[in-house]
Formats: structure tokens, C-alpha cells, sequence
């Protein structure tokens, strides 16, 4: 919404419109981050998720269009050179990546948008973006990482040896983040989220 502001002249000027804020929220495979993130816009409407681009399988449940836009390589590609791409990585033999027009037009309208995106991701918004807000989410554990991801038992054991490999190069990043959160109790981590969103 403009608002106008009278000046001392009697001209009016133009409040420039709120900007949105833009949330990079980033932790290894398995550690709860889509947890986490359901919870959250559960409970704040005012949150908008940005829905990836992905070359990976649909998993059992997933919703194409909902948690992710499930692309071919090709599809991918063409995106990447139109320059369609916010951020792109690959990442354990997929693509991902954020579709750029609908996050400039969120923030623009001064809504807060949360990007759910790996390392690489994170590294490039964080780089354009200054005034994104970074997330880590780290796991109590590796042992209770691995627990977790054999828990969801969504990935096969080749999936799983690679996210684990990843995760631990991951971890070793968390202090480039502003925030950095264990998700241990699960309660706990939500407030903590959502008072490093909202705070
Ligand atoms: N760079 C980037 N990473 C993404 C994007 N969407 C999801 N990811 C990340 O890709 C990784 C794999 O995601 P997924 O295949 O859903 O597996 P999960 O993290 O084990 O649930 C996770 O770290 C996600 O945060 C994206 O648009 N860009
Ligand atoms: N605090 C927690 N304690 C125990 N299990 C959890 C916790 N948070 C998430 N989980 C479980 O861990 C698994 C991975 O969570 P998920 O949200 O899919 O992780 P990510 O999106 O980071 O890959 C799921 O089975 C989820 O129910």
C-alpha cells in the first residue's frame, strides 16, 4: 500500500512501499527443516513459502506445485540460462532452485518469504541479497541425523549415504549464518525459529 507524505513545500512525496523480508532457512537433510517450516506457516498466514524447482522424483505425499514445481533436467536448464533462477545448486544428483520473478514480487508487496534451500543456495542469496535473514538448523547429533532420515524413510540407502557425506560438510558452515538453531525438542526449536523470524 503507498502511502503519500506531505512535504514542508506542500509537494507531496512517495513513501516508497514496504520492502518484504527474506528468510534463508538451510540445515542438512533430515534434520527438520520441512518440519519445522509446516509448523510455522501453520500458525503465520502472513509467511509465504517459495516453492522450488526440481529435477528429484516426487516422494509419496508430495504435491507437485505444493512442495515443489518437479521439473526435467532439460526444463531446468532452459530455466537457468533465461535466467529465471534466483539461486540454483546441485545437490546429491538433483537440481533445485528458487524461481526468481515470484520472491522479487512477494518482498516487493512487503510480504516475508522464506527460502528452504541448501548451502550452495544460501551462499548465493546471502551474497545478493543483504538483507536476507540466515537460518542454520543444526541436528542434536550425526547419530540423531542419521536416526531422523532413516526415521522418514523416504530415501534410499544411496540417497541417505549422500546426504549423510553432505550433511557433515554442511554442519562444518553453520557459523556463516546469521542464526544458527538445534533442532532438538522440537517445541523449542519452533519458538526459537519463530522468534528468529519474527524478532
Ligand atoms: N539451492 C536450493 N536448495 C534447495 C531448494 N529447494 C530445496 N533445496 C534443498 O535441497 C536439499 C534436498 O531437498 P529434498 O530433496 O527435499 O530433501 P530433504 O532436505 O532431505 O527433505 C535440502 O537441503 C533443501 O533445503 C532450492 O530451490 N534451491
Ligand atoms: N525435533 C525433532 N525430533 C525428532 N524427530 C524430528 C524432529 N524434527 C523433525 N523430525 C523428524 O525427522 C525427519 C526429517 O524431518 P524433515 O522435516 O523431513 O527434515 P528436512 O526437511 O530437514 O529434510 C521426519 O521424520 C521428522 O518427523
Amino acid at each position: 500500500m503507498m502511502q503519500v507524505l506531505s512535504t514542508r513545500s506542500g509537494a507531496t512525496t512517495k513513501e516508497c512501499p514496504p520492502v518484504g523480508r527474506l528468510i534463508i532457512l538451510t540445515g542438512p537433510s533430515g534434520v527438520g527443516k520441512g518440519t519445522l517450516l509446516r509448523s510455522l506457516l501453520q500458525r503465520h498466514s502472513d509467511l509465504h513459502y517459495s516453492v522450488s524447482v526440481t529435477t528429484r522424483l516426487p516422494r509419496p505425499g508430495e504435491i507437485d506445485g505444493k512442495h515443489y514445481n518437479f521439473i526435467s533436467r532439460g526444463e531446468f536448464e532452459k530455466l537457468v540460462a533465461a535466467g529465471e533462477l534466483l539461486e540454483w545448486a546441485e545437490y546429491a544428483g538433483n537440481y533445485y532452485g528458487t524461481p526468481r520473478e515470484t520472491v522479487i514480487n512477494q518482498t516487493r508487496s512487503g510480504k516475508s518469504v522464506v527460502l528452504e534451500i541448501e548451502l550452495e543456495g544460501a551462499r548465493q542469496v546471502r551474497a545478493s541479497f543483504k538483507g536476507a535473514r540466515s537460518i542454520f538448523i543444526l541436528p542434536p547429533s550425526i547419530e540423531e541425523l542419521e536416526k531422523r532420515i532413516r526415521g522418514r524413510a523416504q530415501d534410499s540407502e544411496e540417497a541417505i549415504a549422500r546426504r549423510l557425506r553432505r550433511a557433515k560438510e554442511e554442519i562444518s558452515a553453520a557459523n556463516e549464518f546469521d542464526i544458527q538453531i538445534v533442532n532438538d525438542d522440537l517445541e523449542t526449536a519452533i519458538k526459537a525459529v519463530e522468534a528468529a523470524i519474527f524478532g
